[in-house]
C-alpha cells in the first residue's frame, strides 16, 4: 500500500519505533522565541546540560516586540524581561539569535521560510502553535509544549505518537477577490474549530495548487484553528522557485540533490487517509468572523446564524460570543462600521499580503472613523516593502507601517485594540481579549480589510476590485 505525504516524511526520520510505545522522532530544525524557551533553557541549566544541536537551532523575538521606535529599550517591563532572557540564554547556549536590530528578525513563521531555513521533507518544531505554517512547503512541523521544547534541546528528538491523517482537497477557480485566507476560514466555517482534531491535514486540489507559497502558508497557518496538529502541501514548482537561491537554501550539488528528493514527497494514489473532505472553489466568498472562535464565520454577503439554529448544548456559549462581540442573530455585517484595521500576523504579513494591500488602496486614503496598522511579518519584508515604494503607497493612504513582530495579533505587547472596539484583524484568532481587554476581532484576508480600511466599514471587496 502506498504512503501519504506525512508518513513518507515521518518514516525518514523515526530513531526508534516499538510496538506500544510512541516513536522517536528526529527533528531537524528547532525554532524558538522569547516566550516558550525560558523554563526549557532553564531546565538545562538546571541539568547541566548543553542543547545538543545548536546549529539546528534558530532564535527570535517577536510576541513582545514593541512595533515603534525598536531602537530605544522596550518600555513594558515584562516584555523586556522576557527579550533580554532570550538574548542572555541564547547567548549561554550558543544559539544563533535573530534579535531586535538584526536584518533576519521578524515573526518566527516569517524569517523561516524566507531565509530557506523551512524547506520540504523536514521535521521542525517551534514552542508555538502556529509552527504548522512551514507545512505549506510540504515539511511536517508542529507547535510544541515548553516541557518538549526542553526535550528538543537536549536530545534533537521528540516522543510521538503516529498522527492520523486527513486530506482537504480544494477545486476548482476561486472568484474575483476570494484568496487563501477565505479558503481557509471558509474550511474551518465548515469543519468547526474543533473539526480537524487529532489530525495532521493535507490540503490538495487545483485550489490549493494554484496558490503562491504565501497563500498556501495562509492556509497551513491557520490548519490549527481547526484543531488539526499540522497541515501541509506537498511540495512542487512553486514550492522549488521559492526556496532556490534563500541564504539557507542547498546550493549547487547540493541542491539538485535535495529536489529529486523533494520531488518524491507526495501523498501516493493509493495512500490511505483517516478522513478526506472535499470542497469546490466556486462556493467560496470573501469571509469574515462574527464570533469569537475562528470556526465563526461566514460569506460576507451572508447573515450571521441564529442561535437557535446552533445545537442546545452549545446555545449558551454561542450567545454569549454575539454579546462579546454585539452582534445579533440573522445581522448581516456590510456596512458595519470599523474602528481599527490590522494587517499583519504570522497568517498575513507577507511581501505578497502588503503589495495586494498596496495595489488596492494606491491613490486611496482611509477613511476618518479607522485607524490602520500595518506590520511587516519581518525586517526583510519591511526592507522589500520600502525598495518597491510600497511605504509611501501606505503613507499617502494615512496607514502606518510599523516594524516587524507578532503586534495586535495578540495583547502580549504595546499595541493593543481599546475594549469594545471593532477590528478587522488579517490574524488567525479571535479569540475574547486576544487583542486586547474586550476588544472586538473580525478575522478576514488582507483584501477585505484594506478595503474596510478605506470605506470605515465592512464591505464586499468583489463590488470594489
Ligand atoms: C505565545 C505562543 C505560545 C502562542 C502560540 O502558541 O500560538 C502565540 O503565538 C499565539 O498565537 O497564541
Ligand atoms: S503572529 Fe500571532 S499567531 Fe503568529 S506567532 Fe505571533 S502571536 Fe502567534
Amino acid at each position: 500500500m502506498g504512503k501519504t505525504l506525512v508518513e513518507k516524511i515521518w518514516d525518514a526520520h523515526v530513531v526508534k519505533s516499538q510496538e506500544g510505545f510512541p516513536d522517536i522522532l528526529y527533528i531537524d530544525t528547532h525554532l524558538i522565541h522569547e516566550v516558550t524557551s525560558p523554563q526549557a533553557f532553564d531546565g538545562l541549566r538546571k541539568r547541566g546540560i548543553p542543547v545538543f544541536r545548536p546549529n539546528q537551532t534558530v532564535a527570535t523575538a517577536d510576541h513582545n516586540v514593541p512595533t515603534l521606535n525598536q531602537h530605544l529599550p522596550i518600555q513594558e517591563e515584562l516584555s523586556r524581561y522576557q527579550v533580554d532572557m532570550l538574548t542572555k540564554n541564547t547567548k549561554e547556549f550558543g544559539v544563533e539569535l535573530y534579535g531586535l536590530g538584526h536584518p533576519y528578525q521578524g515573526i518566527v513563521h516569517v524569517i523561516g521560510p524566507e531565509l530557506g531555513i523551512t524547506q520540504p521533507g523536514k521535521t521542525m518544531v517551534c514552542g508555538d502553535s502556529h509552527t504548522s505554517t512551514h507545512g505549506a512547503f510540504g515539511a511536517i512541523a508542529f507547535g510544541i509544549g515548553t516541557s518538549q521544547v526542553e526535550q528538543v534541546f537536549a536530545t534533537q528528538c521528540l516522543l510521538l505518537q503516529k498522527p492520523k491523517t486527513m486530506k482537504i482537497e480544494v477545486n476548482g477557480e476561486l472568484a474575483k477577490g476570494v484568496g487563501a485566507k477565505d479558503i481557509v476560514l471558509y474550511i474551518i466555517s465548515k469543519t468547526t474549530a474543533a473539526g480537524g482534531t487529532g489530525y495532521f491535514v493535507e490540503f490538495a486540489g487545483s485550489a490549493i495548487r494554484s496558490l503562491s507559497m504565501e497563500g498556501r502558508m495562509t492556509v497551513c497557518n491557520m490548519s490549527i484553528e481547526m484543531g488539526a496538529r499540522g497541515g501541509l502541501i506537498a511540495p512542487d514548482q512553486t514550492t522549488f522557485d521559492y526556496v532556490q537561491g534563500r541564504e539557507f537554501a542547498p546550493k549547487g550539488e547540493a541542491w539538485d540533490k535535495a529536489v529529486d528528493y523533494w520531488k518524491t514527497l507526495y501523498s501516493d494514489e493509493d495512500a490511505q487517509f483517516d478522513a478526506v473532505l472535499q470542497f469546490d472553489a466556486a462556493d467560496i466568498q470573501p469571509m469574515i468572523t462574527y464570533g469569537t472562535n475562528p470556526g465563526m464565520g461566514i460569506g460576507i454577503s451572508d447573515a450571521i446564524p441564529a442561535t437557535a439554529a446552533q445545537p442546545e448544548s452549545e446555545q449558551p456559549s454561542y450567545e454569549k460570543a454575539l454579546n462579546y462581540m454585539g452582534f445579533q442573530d440573522n445581522q448581516k455585517l456590510i456596512g458595519h462600521p470599523v474602528d481599527y484595521v490590522f494587517i499583519g500576523s504570522c497568517t498575513n504579513s507577507r511581501i505578497e499580503d502588503l503589495r495586494t494591500v498596496a495595489s488596492f488602496v494606491k491613490g486611496k486614503k482611509k477613511a476618518d472613523n479607522v485607524e490602520v496598522w500595518i506590520v511587516p511579518g519581518s525586517k526583510q519584508v519591511e526592507a522589500q516593502a520600502k525598495e518597491e515604494g510600497i511605504d509611501k503607497i501606505f503613507e499617502e493612504a494615512g496607514f502606518i507601517l510599523r516594524e516587524p513582530g507578532c503586534s495586535a495579533c495578540l495583547g502580549m505587547n504595546e499595541d493593543k485594540i481599546p475594549a469594545g472596539k471593532y477590528c478587522i484583524s488579517t490574524s488567525n484568532r479571535n479569540f475574547e481579549g486576544r487583542q486586547g481587554p474586550n476588544a472586538r476581532t473580525m478575522l478576514a484576508s488582507p483584501l477585505t480589510a484594506a478595503a474596510a480600511a478605506v470605506a470605515g466599514k465592512i464591505v464586499d471587496v468583489r463590488e470594489v476590485v
